[in-house]
């Protein structure tokens, strides 16, 4: 039986799966890397696809923007049988060093957002992602990758320039909005999760990167996490 917002059966959806929250996005990464996609929901326009990289099976489904939006896709994801997790996102820099454009690897997430605070009652919680796969993915991302610690926020407009020393003095390299539910849930459901980003953004900037550069961008850490993947996967005997 299909599950409520993700409308797709058993078999429709790879077991690795790449998460980004822009559904356009989805479309993309299907049309310029997946052998023969094909579409199995767009519901609520949360689009997902699968078809093949490389020989391994693959899907990729929006998420929408948020983690009450990212837990239900991910939720309903498990519920189908996937056993891994890629998000592949934006995030504004807190990070010294760190230039548009540049590509983020999350070890860990902030969770200044209300989902996980729900699946855990409250307690302190320190939502990381998989260790194998930030491992493969940082080094699919190749030289000028920044690796470690986000922070997932519910209000994109909450966080202004006069808190950036501040998330900075902390070692908080970007901002986001799914990442540390999505750690969470990988620890509460036992699938393997992991998070890279493009810098799209100075906090505070009223505009994003380029559009063609953002592209840019996006289809080079798409590819990083699609190596990633394959490597794995190889790693295992599975391809
Ligand atoms: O580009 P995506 O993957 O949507 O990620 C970022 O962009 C959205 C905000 O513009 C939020 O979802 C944030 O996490
Ligand atoms: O959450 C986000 C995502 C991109 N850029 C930001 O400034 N915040």
């Amino acid at each position: 039986m299909s599950p409520l917002h993700i409308h797709a059966e058993a078999g429709d959806v790879a077991p690795f799966v790449l998460l980004p929250g822009d559904p356009n996005r989805a479309r993309l990464i299907a049309e310029t890397f997946f052998e023969a996609p094909r579409p199995y929901t767009t519901y609520r326009q949360l689009l997902g696809f699968s078809g093949r990289y490389k020989g391994l099976p693959v899907s990729v489904q929006a998420t929408g923007m948020g983690c009450p939006s990212l837990a239900i896709v991910v939720e309903e994801l498990c519920q189908l049988g996937v056993h891994t997790l890629v998000r592949v996102g934006t995030a504004g820099i807190i990070g010294e060093g760190i230039a548009p454009g540049d590509l983020i690897v999350a070890s860990a997430s902030v969770p200044q957002e209300g989902t996980t605070r729900m699946y855990l009652g409250g307690d302190p919680y320190a939502p990381c992602a998989s260790f194998a796969l930030t491992r493969a993915l940082a080094d699919a991302a190749g030289p000028g990758v920044h690796v470690g610690l986000i922070q997932t926020e519910d209000a994109f407009y909450a966080t202004q320039p006069s808190g950036v020393a501040r998330l900075r003095e902390r070692g908080v390299l970007a901002v986001e909005m799914e990442a540390s539910a999505l750690f969470t849930l990988g620890k509460l459901r036992r699938v393997e999760t992991g998070c890279v980003l493009v810098a799209s953004n100075h906090i505070g900037d009223p505009q994003f990167v380029d559009p063609d550069f953002l592209r840019e961008r996006v289809l080079t850490m798409t590819e990083a996490a699609l190596e990633a993947g394959v490597h794995l996967a190889r790693q295992k005997g599975e391809l």
